[in-house]
C-alpha cells in the first residue's frame, strides 16, 4: 500500500491552494477557455506537454501574461464521459450530472449508437434520458415504436418538435435542466444546434470572441461547448459534436449486461452459471427473458454486437 499519509497529501496539495479555481468551458487542442470564479473567460494553455483537461473540468490556473493563463493542475473528477474507439479515445465532458441523448424521427436513428451512448453513461454513473425530436414528421409512430423498449426499461423519453412547438419542448425540458449540468449527445442532424439556440438565445455571445477564434467553423459544433442556461450560472448546458461511431472499448464483456437495464433486470433472476455470457449457456435467465419477450430482439442483437466487439482481442500493428 503506498497511499500517502495525510501530512504528505497536504504537502502535495499545498502548492496549488493559492491558485485560482476555474472551469474549462471549451477545449481545442492545447488551447483552453477557462471561466474564472467571477465569470470572466481566459485563454489558457496546459503546463507541460500533456493536455488532458476536458470541458467540465475544474482546474487550478494562474495568469502568465496580461491576457493569458496556464493550467497548473486538474481537480479530481466526479465522472468522465468518453468514447473509446479502437485507436483513440474521445472525451465528451467531465463532471456532468445528466445526459440527454437526442435522436430524431429523421434521420432514422441507429439503435446501436443510442445503446452505446446509454451504456457509456451507465458506466460513468450518469443518469441518461432520450429526447425524440421532429415529431412533426410522418415517421413518428415508427420512431416511438423503436423507443418503446427504452421506456419500458425505465429510461425517460422526451418527445417534441423543435420546429412546430418550441415552447412545448422548452416547457418539458426546463424543469429537468434546473440546477444541473446537462450534456447533450446525438448523431448529426437531430437538432442539437436548434435546441441549443432555443435554450440559450445569447449562445453566440456566450461562445464569445476567443472561442470563435479557436473554432474552425461556426456552423458545426466541433468541440464540446459549455453554456449557462441562467444568469446565476447554476444550470449548465454542454453541446457536443455529432458522432457517427461510438466505441465502448473501455468496458469489459462481463460488465456489459449490467450496464443495459433490460438485461440487468433479466439476469437478476439468476443464470445457472455465475459467469454466464447470456449467449448459449443452458439455464440462462436472459435467454428466458428473450423468449418471453421481456427483452426485445433488437436489443439482444445489439448485446451480441457489443459483446462480440468487446470480446475481440485488440489487434496491434
Ligand atoms: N421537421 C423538423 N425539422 C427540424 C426540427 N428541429 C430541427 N430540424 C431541422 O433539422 C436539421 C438539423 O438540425 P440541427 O439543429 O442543425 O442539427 P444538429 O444535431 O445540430 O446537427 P449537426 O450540426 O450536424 O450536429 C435542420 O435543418 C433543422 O432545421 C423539427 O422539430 N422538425
Ligand atoms: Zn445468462
Amino acid at each position: 500500500m503506498s497511499r500517502p499519509g495525510s501530512r504528505e497529501r497536504k504537502l502535495q496539495q499545498a502548492p496549488r491552494d493559492h491558485l485560482d479555481l476555474g472551469l474549462v468551458v471549451r477545449g481545442h487542442g492545447r488551447h483552453y477557455l477557462v471561466e474564472t470564479a467571477e465569470g470572466g473567460r481566459i485563454l489558457c494553455h496546459p503546463r507541460g506537454k500533456k493536455s488532458d483537461a476536458v470541458v467540465g473540468d475544474r482546474v487550478r490556473w494562474q495568469m502568465t501574461g496580461s491576457d493569458e493563463g496556464v493550467i497548473e493542475a486538474l481537480e479530481p473528477r466526479r465522472n468522465l464521459l468518453y468514447r473509446q474507439d479502437e485507436w483513440r479515445s474521445k472525451s465528451f465532458a467531465a463532471n456532468v450530472d445528466q445526459l440527454l441523448v437526442l435522436v430524431a424521427v429523421e434521420p432514422v436513428f441507429s439503435e446501436s449508437l443510442l445503446s452505446r451512448a446509454l451504456v457509456a453513461a451507465a458506466e460513468a454513473g450518469i443518469e441518461a434520458r432520450i429526447g425524440l425530436n421532429k415529431t412533426d414528421l410522418p415517421g413518428v409512430a415508427a420512431a416511438r415504436q423503436r423507443l418503446a423498449p427504452y421506456t419500458a426499461m425505465g429510461i425517460q423519453v422526451f418527445e417534441w418538435s423543435l420546429q412546430a412547438d418550441p415552447a412545448g419542448a422548452l416547457a418539458r425540458l426546463a424543469p429537468w435542466l434546473q440546477g444541473k449540468t446537462t450534456l447533450v449527445l446525438g448523431p448529426s442532424g437531430t437538432g442539437k444546434s436548434t435546441l441549443t439556440n432555443l435554450l440559450i438565445p445569447d449562445a453566440q455571445a456566450q461562445v464569445g470572441e476567443i472561442s470563435e477564434a479557436l473554432n474552425s467553423g461556426r456552423h458545426t459544433t466541433t468541440h464540446t461547448q459549455w453554456y449557462w442556461l441562467d444568469a446565476e450560472r447554476q444550470s449548465g448546458w454542454l453541446d457536443s459534436p455529432g458522432f457517427q461511431t461510438f466505441g465502448i472499448q473501455h468496458i469489459t464483456p462481463t460488465q456489459l449486461a449490467g450496464l443495459m437495464p433490460d438485461f440487468a433486470a433479466a439476469a437478476a433472476a439468476g443464470c445457472r452459471f455465475a459467469n454466464c455470457t447470456h449467449r448459449q449457456e443452458p439455464g440462462c435467465a436472459v435467454q428466458a427473458a428473450l423468449k418471453e419477450g421481456r427483452i426485445v430482439e433488437s436489443r439482444y442483437r445489439i448485446y451480441l454486437e457489443l459483446h462480440d466487439e468487446l470480446s475481440r482481442p485488440p489487434h496491434y500493428g
